[in-house]
């Protein structure tokens, strides 16, 4: 049944709604995945308005610690829900369809996230991925259950990007058959884990597994960090929060120090690799890259999240502009809806389109995802690497895309999109930080180069290629096209276009009306031509260069140009005969070279002769030969005083429109190198990472143990809800 509608809507607001060519209850059912999951989601939906508790005061308002109780007080309560739920389900294409409706539903609820975020959004996959059979049987009924709480830590102060280079230690004693778990170095400290400040109270730990005095590289353990009755940090371990960060306010992310701090040896995660009770090291995995299962899974999911954001985003945008009504075009009539001006529709349609192009692509790349796990199952992984390339490509460019389209939603929302009422802020926030984490943006598009490049000499070699990078090989029969950087990005666009464009046009072939075939059809142009636009240079196929031309006949390319020019069609132009040429030096751009070159002259010439004077009792106090060379600013700073002052000294004689000529220059010099430097001006950095002496680890844990979070071990808000909940008691 459709939600009723409501009462009182804006008067613009319908009458846009009541000009769609299309059935909108359609278009949901497609997105949706049919009528059932429809008429499902808004079931769920319905029973959660019901039960769960909103917020009186906004959640922006509260203090951080507030905050946090408030998100963990709702979190309890939604996930209560959630439990029962999931205990309902028998099938795993309802699970997941359910975890989807929860996720989404969710967000009704936190304008932040849940502290539960990385338990559900990687804990439990990573005992799904990395855990043997039995582990699974252990942990996973725990964890579905909420009755632990966990998180996943393996970025450290010192290392996120390159995990070989995790400096914590996990090293097996064979006479206890436990792993001794260390943070040899500040570096090594855990740093950013979600949910691991406050609330979890089980963590998984990636860690430089030692054993008979080998390292064999990074691997996953499970281990219990906090007591499970008093909550309090377990000994051998000091754990806490890192401090107020952009967004993720109330995802409690968190640092964790071991001190040989003792766990298990079952507490190692079996699935890859296993080590024996004498301490023997046993690799079981059949490709060295399956302990980073978790990070695909997640940037696989992030995807559909940006489509999701993005689509909230774009839908306030929507609204409002219709609502909106700004400017007078015409005298004495009403102003125009601002959805009405072609650059306020510039701004959000190719918004409107991403969300499609995200989402189709989504859902083709779970399908994948979930085809190349079956295929690892038995054993055979030779579609992992390139599910790695294309989870990477994808992750970078739709978390990047996505944030750049809030913002432009946010600019279309005007002065009122900058309240963090209107949500726009915060969802910015959120996705911003999607460009980093799970593998930062610029990282992961290089991974993906890596395997591209090795894709493009196996067809050079002339051997098999996937379908997907099949396109390789027919360009080169097709034209000379290179192996540049432009050309690999080019590729990678033709291959997310051409995934948008079969699957969008796959999806909307069955069933649906013409209307619908319609409007798809336009969004699925409208981003492609976008698109092509945004990345001209990219798609023209030669390089339309008289200089870079593959034969280097540079000066007869310019001659040939030259004389196509419709200004050499005539021998003597009509403005010879009427108006004069500018001068050059008319132009702005022109004047802006040269006047800052006049009044550098005037400046050396004033501070060479003030310079002159000291110069002698400066070489004479110091010695020529230990005078250091004076740092560009300070030497800035001498030009600037200098001039400022030695000009005002001897322009006091001279006419009145010369000093005024003079003193613009003084004005120009200072207000061009304030603007150039102004980096340098920033004095008072207030940054841990930008201190001038580089102690950056060292100040980003001093600060996070200034944190008031940290001043008490254990939240309240354990006895109020986290412990009713784990117990069941709630
Ligand atoms: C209410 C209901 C709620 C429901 C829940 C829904 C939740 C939804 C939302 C989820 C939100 C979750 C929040 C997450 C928060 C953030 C968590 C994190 O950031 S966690 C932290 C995330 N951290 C990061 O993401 C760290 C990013 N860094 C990395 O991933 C890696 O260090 C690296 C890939 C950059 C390099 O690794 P390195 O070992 O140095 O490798 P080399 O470069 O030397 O290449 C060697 C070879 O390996 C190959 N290969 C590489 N990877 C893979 C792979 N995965 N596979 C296969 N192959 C792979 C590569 O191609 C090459 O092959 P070849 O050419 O030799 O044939
Ligand atoms: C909100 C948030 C939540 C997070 N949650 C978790 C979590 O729950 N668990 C967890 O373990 N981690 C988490 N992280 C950490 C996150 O995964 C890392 O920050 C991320 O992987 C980037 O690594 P880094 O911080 O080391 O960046 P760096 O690698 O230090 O990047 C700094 C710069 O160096 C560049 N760079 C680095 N390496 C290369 C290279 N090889 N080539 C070219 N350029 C390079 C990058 O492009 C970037 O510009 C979270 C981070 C954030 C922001």
């Amino acid at each position: 049944m459709r939600n009723k509608p409501i009462a009182n809507v804006n008067a613009d607001l319908l009458k846009e709604r009541k000009n769609c060519s299309f059935d909108i209850e359609e278009l949901t059912n497609l997105i949706d995945g049919g009528k059932n999951q429809t008429a499902r989601r808004r079931e769920i939906e319905n029973m959660l308005l019901k039960n769960m508790p909103f917020d009186i005061i906004p959640e922006e308002c509260l203090s951080a610690k507030e905050k946090y109780e408030n998100a963990v007080r709702k979190s309890v309560a939604l996930n209560k829900i959630g439990v029962e739920l999931v205990s309902q389900v028998t099938k795993a294409k309802e699970l997941s369809d359910l975890t989807l409706t929860l996720r989404r539903v969710s967000d009704a609820y936190f304008r932040e996230v849940t502290p539960f975020l990385l338990h559900l959004g990687m804990f439990i996959p990573t005992i799904l991925g990395q855990c043997s059979d039995e582990q699974v049987a252990h942990w996973l009924p725990l964890a579905m259950q909420l009755k632990i709480i966990g998180t996943y830590a393996q970025t450290e102060l010192g290392h996120g990007t390159f995990i070989r280079g995790l400096e914590t230690t996990a090293t097996y004693d064979e006479r206890t058959e436990e792993f001794v778990l260390n943070s040899p170095t500040l570096s090594s400290s855990k740093w950013w884990a979600g949910g691991l400040g406050k609330t979890a109270n089980h963590c998984i730990v990636v860690a430089q597994l030692y054993t008979k005095g080998e390292c064999y590289g990074t691997h996953p353990f499970i281990v219990q960090i906090r007591d499970m009755d008093t909550h309090m940090p377990l000994k051998g371990l000091k754990v806490g929060e890192i401090g107020p960060r952009l967004g993720f306010q109330t995802a409690d992310n968190g640092f964790l120090v071991f001190d040989n701090f003792r766990i298990p040896r079952d507490s190692l995660m079996m699935k890859h690799a296993k080590v024996l009770k004498d301490g023997t090291y046993v690799k079981i995995a059949r490709h060295s890259k399956l302990t980073y299962g978790t990070m695909i899974f997640v940037r696989v999911l992030l995807v559909s999240e940006m489509a999701f954001n993005l689509s909230k985003a774009v839908t306030i945008a929507v609204r409002y502009s219709a609502v909106r009504r700004q400017s007078e075009l015409k005298p004495n009539e009403p102003e125009p809806q601002v959805l009405d001006y072609l650059t306020q529709q510039h701004k959000l349609f190719i918004s409107i389109s991403t969300v499609y192009a995200f989402q189709f692509t989504s859902n083709w790349l779970m399908k994948t995802y979930h085809t190349v796990q079956a295929n690892m199952k038995h054993g055979n992984t030779d579609a992992l690497p390139e599910l790695h390339a294309l989870s990477s490509c994808l992750k970078a460019i739709c978390t990047s895309d996505c944030s750049a389209a809030i913002e432009q939603c946010r600019f279309a929302c005007g002065g009122h999109g900058y309240m963090i009422s209107s949500n726009l802020p915060s969802l910015y926030a959120f996705t911003t930080a999607t460009r980093t984490y799970e593998g930062d943006y610029t990282v992961l598009l290089l991974q993906t180069a890596r395997f591209l490049v090795k894709t493009w000499e196996q067809v050079e070699l002339g051997n098999a290629v996937t379908p997907m990078v099949a396109y390789l090989a027919r360009h080169q029969n097709r034209e000379a096209w290179d192996e540049s950087p432009e050309g690999i990005i080019r590729a990678f666009e033709a291959i997310a276009a051409g995934v948008y464009q079969t699957e969008s046009v796959r999806s909307v072939s069955f069933g649906q009306s013409d209307a619908i075939k319609d409007v798809m059809k336009q969004l699925s142009d409208l981003y492609l031509l976008y698109w092509s636009l945004e990345r001209t240079g990219d798609l023209l196929t030669t390089l339309k260069s008289t200089l870079g031309s593959y034969d280097g006949r540079v000066y007869e390319r310019l001659m040939e140009e030259a004389l196509k020019s419709p200004l050499n069609q005539e021998p003597v132009n009509e403005s010879f005969h009427n108006e004069p040429e500018p001068q050059v030096m008319d132009f702005v751009s022109q004047q802006h070279k040269l006047f800052i070159g006049i009044a550098s002259y005037y400046s050396y010439s004033m501070t060479a002769l003030w310079l002159w004077d000291i110069l002698t009792k400066v070489t004479s106090e110091l010695g020529v030969g230990k005078t250091d060379r004076l740092p560009e600013s300070h030497g800035r700073a001498v030009f600037m005083s200098v001039f400022n002052s030695e000009m005002e000294k001897s322009v006091s004689s001279l006419s009145a429109p010369l000093q005024a000529v003079l003193r613009q220059l003084v004005e120009l010099y200072l207000y061009y190198w304030t603007l150039e430097k102004r980096g340098d001006l920033l004095l008072v950095l207030q940054s841990t990472l930008g201190s001038y002496d580089g102690r950056v680890y060292e100040r980003l844990m001093e600060e996070a143990l200034k944190n008031p979070p940290n001043k008490e071990p254990v939240n309240e808000s354990f006895h109020k809800y986290l412990k009713p909940f784990i117990q069941g008691k709630l």
